[in-house]
């Protein structure tokens, strides 16, 4: 049984992960799948757009229910923040710019000496080195990202414009057409400028009784669509931009497992995200979720940082 997380009420949250390295838990055995979506909390995209499940057992064809979506959410930041633009993670790491690491936080003890005196260097006090981020843990596998157990998250990359067309998004579209009609409402209701850079959890439909519905129904697994490029095709944004969509995307994403709640939803899978027709290396993609950091509200009370990712590969 996780217990509640006690979050630090001062000091940075680096200084607070030192003594969260605890797996993702969510212990909870699996209870009735939530009817609506629970808001977040504690954040301002909180209607954000975690799909409300549908009702109507085993029926593919259903209609899909989407909440109206705040797209365009302006976080509190914390001081050490950089940028506030929807495809700007905001964690200071660098990698919305250029995936370098860089240092955000100012250091006390680093200041000019008084003007004509120069510099002694072997007398500063040393800054403190930027402590790496491990909120998100990737583990690298190979293996069928489909064959997962219930409850599990199986996140990929999407367009804001509709289309699971091509690579791996076609495959979701086949294995859970109702998934993708929630996603296809998502885009049309919006625009991909207000949509980039954010996510779609889309629950499972309700557990059908005993072995009858839908295959996409016995599955009971949870889509996470990260909208990481605006378009697709010849059309889709530079490895750059995208790269940039990608660490608030993910950040939104965890957002909305968070409000889940511990027990309904189980592992979290990925695959290796923007590397097929997004062409863009899966190293930098990696780097982009490894390096942002989350913050309480990112996580929620029923997860332990570091979270754990298993991203899947085909031989
Ligand atoms: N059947 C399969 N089973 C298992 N793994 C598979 C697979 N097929 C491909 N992979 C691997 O999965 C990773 C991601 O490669 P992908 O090319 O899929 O995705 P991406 O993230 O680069 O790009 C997203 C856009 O692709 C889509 O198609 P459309 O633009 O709509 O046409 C979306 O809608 C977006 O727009 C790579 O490691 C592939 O080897």
């Amino acid at each position: 049984m996780p217990t509640k997380r006690t979050a630090a009420s001062s000091g940075q949250d680096s200084t607070r992960r030192q003594f969260k390295q605890t797996k993702l838990n969510f212990g909870r055995p699996p209870s009735q799948p939530q009817q609506r979506p629970k808001q977040v909390q504690g954040g301002e995209d909180a209607v954000g757009l975690t799909a409300a499940p549908n009702e109507d057992q085993g029926d593919e064809t259903r209609k899909p229910q989407t909440k109206n979506v705040k797209t365009n959410p302006e976080e509190p930041e914390e001081s050490s923040v950089v940028g506030s633009t929807p495809a700007d993670d905001g964690n200071g790491d660098g990698d919305d710019a250029d995936l370098t690491t860089t240092t955000s936080a100012p250091s006390p003890t680093s200041t000019s000496p008084p003007a004509g005196q120069a510099a002694a260097p072997s007398k500063k006090t040393p800054r403190p080195k930027p402590k790496p981020s491990s909120s998100l843990r990737i583990i690298d596998k190979v293996g069928d990202l489909f064959d997962a157990p219930p409850r599990t998250v199986l996140i990929h990359a999407c367009n804001c414009t509709g289309s699971w067309g091509g690579g791996i998004a076609l495959a979701f579209k086949k294995s859970y057409p109702a998934a993708y009609e929630v996603y296809n409402a998502q885009c049309k209701q919006t625009t991909p400028d207000r949509l980039v850079g954010k996510a779609l959890l889309i629950p499972p439909p309700p557990p059908p009784p005993a072995a009858t519905g839908s295959r996409e129904a016995q599955k009971q697994h949870y889509i996470g669509c990260l909208f990481t490029s605006k378009r697709y095709g010849r059309a889709r944004d530079s490895p750059e931009e995208i790269l940039k969509a990608t660490g608030p995307a993910m950040r939104h994403l965890m957002r909305q497992i968070a409000a889940e709640g511990g027990g309904r939803v189980g592992e979290i899978r990925m695959c290796q995200i923007n590397s097929g027709l997004f062409d863009v290396p899966w190293p930098l993609s990696r780097k982009a979720i490894q390096s942002l950091e989350l913050r309480d509200e990112d996580v929620g009370e029923h997860l332990e940082l570091p979270v754990d990712i298993v991203a899947y590969s085909r031989d």
